[in-house]
């Protein structure tokens, strides 16, 4: 088999994806918090709605660093953004998820997100995610990469410039293979595995606006932003 080498454009370009991905962490640690105590369905919602709006913040930072983004068409950049904030949130969750954690940690977790107001008919689709996101094992770079290749996702709804969306995708598409082979020599089917989990992230992103409408409380309100993002009320 050839040396798989990465070329000095490709390492300069998932340095900066990776350097912004780092840079913009979510502010406070929701983990923490919920590792804390069990809140009721109300407050689990209102913290959805603030992790969420800085999350949202956070992928607009992001997503400047995407060298080739900002050329893109105003628009197109907008419904990029609108079209991968939940399959970002979904995969941000997951890789919070599958952090190494002291024992225990990761059941009482579950155990809090199972009981936080989600209707009980998400919660299969969900976990089997978070559990086959963590079995990846990913390293920072391919999480960094793989939230690009998400938000550069050419058939998004309203996109005009689709060609000019697939070059950047590929590009970040090309990256992530050599870094798949160099991270995981013994898995050829690495690669192929990591982007099966966009299909599902898509899936499961599917039902979001259920989930959130569901909730098990009354009255569900949500900030303009989140209305916009998030397809609700
Ligand atoms: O805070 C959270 N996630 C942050 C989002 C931004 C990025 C950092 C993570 C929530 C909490 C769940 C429990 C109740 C409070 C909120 N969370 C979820 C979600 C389940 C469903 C979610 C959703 C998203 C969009 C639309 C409809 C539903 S997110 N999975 C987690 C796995 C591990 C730690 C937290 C996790």
């Amino acid at each position: 088999r050839e040396k798989v080498e990465m070329t000095k454009e490709q390492r300069a370009l998932m340095k900066a994806i990776v350097d912004a991905y780092n840079r913009h962490q979510i502010p406070q640690d929701v983990a923490k918090k919920l590792l804390q105590e069990q809140y009721s369905a109300e407050e689990n919602f209102l913290l959805l709605t603030e992790m969420a709006t800085s999350q949202v913040q956070v992928l607009v930072e992001f997503t400047k660093n995407i060298p080739g983004f900002l050329s893109l068409d105003r628009e197109d950049q907008i419904a990029l953004l609108k079209g991968s904030t939940v399959e970002a949130m979904f995969l941000r969750s997951a890789q919070v998820f599958s952090r190494k954690m002291p024992n225990g940690h990761t059941v009482v977790l579950e155990e809090r997100i199972r009981k936080s107001g989600i209707p009980d008919e998400f919660m299969t689709p969900m976990f089997n995610f978070y559990k086959s996101i963590g079995e990846l094992h990913m390293v920072q770079e391919e999480q960094a990469i793989l939230t690009a290749i998400t938000i550069l996702m050419p058939d998004r709804p309203y996109v005009k410039d689709h060609q000019a969306v697939e070059r950047l995708q590929e590009t970040m598409l090309n990256v992530l293979r050599k870094l798949c082979v160099l991270q995981h020599p013994q898995e050829q089917q690495y690669f192929a595995r990591l982007l099966g989990r966009l299909t599902e992230l898509r899936t499961l992103s599917h039902y979001h606006a259920e989930m959130l409408t569901s909730w098990k409380m009354n009255d569900h309100k949500f900030t303009p932003l989140l209305c916009e993002i998030w397809d609700v009320q």
